[in-house]
């Protein structure tokens, strides 16, 4: 096992490379320059690489090729110890810092990756297999993640109340300790991000750990951290799976608080794997199933590109896309038509649908459509996909109708870019369709009625509901969802929640 002295200049070396590369066209010649080789990550723990000569590795591909890209550390429970530990001194500083101090160093890092937007998002569609405007669209939220948390606790407020005269109560809060912070492969930047920069704003301090199958805008973003001088310690980023590495990470009885975006199975298990440990803050932000309900008074046009657009964004790899279409019966035959039509024109592989994260994903996907053949559900767009794809992990935008809402198609996060599209009669049909999954996490209302808005929006079991739009983002706002979708919410003051102590003074005159 490695010591504390075991740097070396690997990790260094792999940065000074990636990031020589801001534009695709060098991105991928150095990618073609490696032939079999690939990119080795290394642990950066105050702010140092570092990983331990004897840690096993994992390979991670390009899913637009198939061909391996980076080699992605399996940190060991001792490397994440090392990490929690440095963490943890570090905390006994930056929690003392003043806001001012923290907003600053926000700001520093907000205009780093603004001035290299580009080059995170070039391997950010490299690594993740999403489009190159996509992986803009996403790199602008992670800027936008690191400014707003700069200026927001700059102005948050606290509650003092004056009871009868005589006593004065009021909050005081103080950050929570060390967090763990475990992001998914789907948007890695965007909501590492969005994890990241509320964590430090609100003086704690960071073992972050991206999904080892999209670790690539990670381990760049540590190179900001670095050039913005980030005192050693405060964000620390360990690579690895979630058997190994995660686990170990939020097990730790050092870890205060855990901020998790992943699936419904891994937030289950690391309820129980903390159960015991009350202390500890969890914010949990799963899956989803989401509904999109389109009533007959909607301006078709707008409608169907609405649809699209949470069906198909990211191809499907969104836990807010609306991958369950329910339509009323009388514009269902022409929705189906138009909405077919506007989808095969409209998202074409390869411009605006990218390849899906892995082949593990890649045969996730596969195994519905293949599903949905037995099933004898209607392809109105899309087929089977081969069950060894050759040139990358392509999936082309698959829209089914004539499946039973009871279905494992209709019931079961897919994550890819499969739609079903069903029919209802009314507006309790639609409520009762919308709310029959046991996620909870978004839903879109599509229809120009003012009391209907109320009426049924109020109605669905989603922690997000988009009325005429879809994923329309301010960050102050709760973010999360009900029922199996999450515990918590994320979100300017919701965010504060997670990542602070509340105590309530009570000050009586004297
Ligand atoms: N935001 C969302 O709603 C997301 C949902 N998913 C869903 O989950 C399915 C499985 O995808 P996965 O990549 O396997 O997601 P996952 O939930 O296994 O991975 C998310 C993160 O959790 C970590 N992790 C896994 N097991 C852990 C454990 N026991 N303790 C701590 N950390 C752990 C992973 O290394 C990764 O960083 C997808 O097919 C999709 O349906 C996947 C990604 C995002
Ligand atoms: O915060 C957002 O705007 C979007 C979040 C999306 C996810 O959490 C996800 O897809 O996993």
């Amino acid at each position: 096992m490695g010591s504390r002295n075991d740097t070396d200049n690997v990790g260094t070396e792999t940065i000074t490379a990636l990031w020589e590369c801001n534009t695709l066209e060098k991105a991928q010649s150095l990618c073609s320059s490696l032939g079999s080789a690939a990119f080795p990550l290394q642990n950066f723990i105050s702010n140092t690489y570092n990983t331990s000569t004897s840690t096993e590795y994992l390979d991670s591909h390009n899913p637009k090729t198939g061909k391996i890209f980076s080699r992605v550390p399996i940190s060991s429970a001792e490397e994440v110890d090392r990490a929690v530990q440095d963490a943890t001194e570090a905390f006994a500083g930056w929690s003392k810092t003043t806001r001012a101090v923290r907003s600053a160093c926000l700001g520093k890092i907000t205009k780093l990756i603004e001035e290299n937007r580009e080059l995170f998002a070039v391997w950010e569609s490299i690594d993740q297999g999403k489009t190159l405007e996509r992986a803009r669209i996403e790199v602008d939220r992670a800027i936008s993640n690191f400014s707003y948390f700069s200026t927001y606790i700059l102005h948050e407020e606290n509650t003092v109340r004056m009871i009868d005269n005589v006593a004065l109560t009021y909050e005081h809060r103080s950050p929570a300790g060390v967090f763990a912070l475990i992001s998914p492969w789907n948007m890695p930047l965007y909501l590492l991000t969005w994890k990241i920069a509320p964590c430090i704003a609100f003086g704690c301090t960071a073992v972050a750990k991206p999904s080892e199958v999209t670790s690539i805008s990670a381990f760049l973003l540590t190179e900001v951290f670095r050039r913005a001088s980030l005192p050693a310690g405060v964000v620390n980023m360990v690579f690895g799976n979630g058997a190994t590495t995660g686990s170990a990470l939020v097990k730790h009885d050092k870890i205060k608080g855990i901020s998790f975006t992943g699936g419904t199975a891994t937030g289950i298990q690391i309820r129980k794997d903390t159960a015991h440990q009350i202390y500890k803050h969890l914010s949990l932000e799963l899956g989803g199933k989401n509904p999109t309900l389109i009533f007959e008074d909607v301006d078709m046009e707008k409608a169907i590109a609405t649809a699209a657009m949470a069906a198909f964004e990211n191809q499907g790899e969104i836990c807010l896309c609306g991958s369950r279409i329910y339509v009323q019966k009388s514009i269902y035959a022409t929705f189906v038509t138009q909405f077919t039509a506007h989808v095969a024109e409209k998202y074409q592989v390869g411009q605006r649908i990218g390849a899906v994260v892995s082949l593990p994903h890649y045969q996730k996907i596969r195994s519905y459509l293949a599903l949905a053949e037995d099933e004898k559900a209607v392809f109105e767009l899309g087929s089977l996909p081969p069950s060894t794809p050759e040139n990358g992990y392509w999936i082309a935008p698959t829209i089914l109708t004539s499946v039973s809402p009871t279905s494992r198609i209709m019931t079961e996060e897919i994550f890819g870019p499969v739609v079903t599209i069903y029919p209802f009669e009314d507006e309790a049909e639609a409520v009762s369709l919308a709310n029959g999954n046991p996620n909870g996490l978004a839903a879109v209302l599509l229809t120009k009625d003012g009391a209907r808005i109320r009426r049924v929006g109020e109605k669905i079991e989603a922690g997000l509901v988009w009325v005429n739009c879809w994923l329309v983002r301010e960050l102050g706002t709760g973010f999360g969802g009900m029922k199996n979708s999450g515990t918590g919410r994320e979100g300017g003051a919701f965010s504060r929640e997670v990542f602070t102590n509340l105590r309530t003074l009570h000050v009586p005159d004297f």
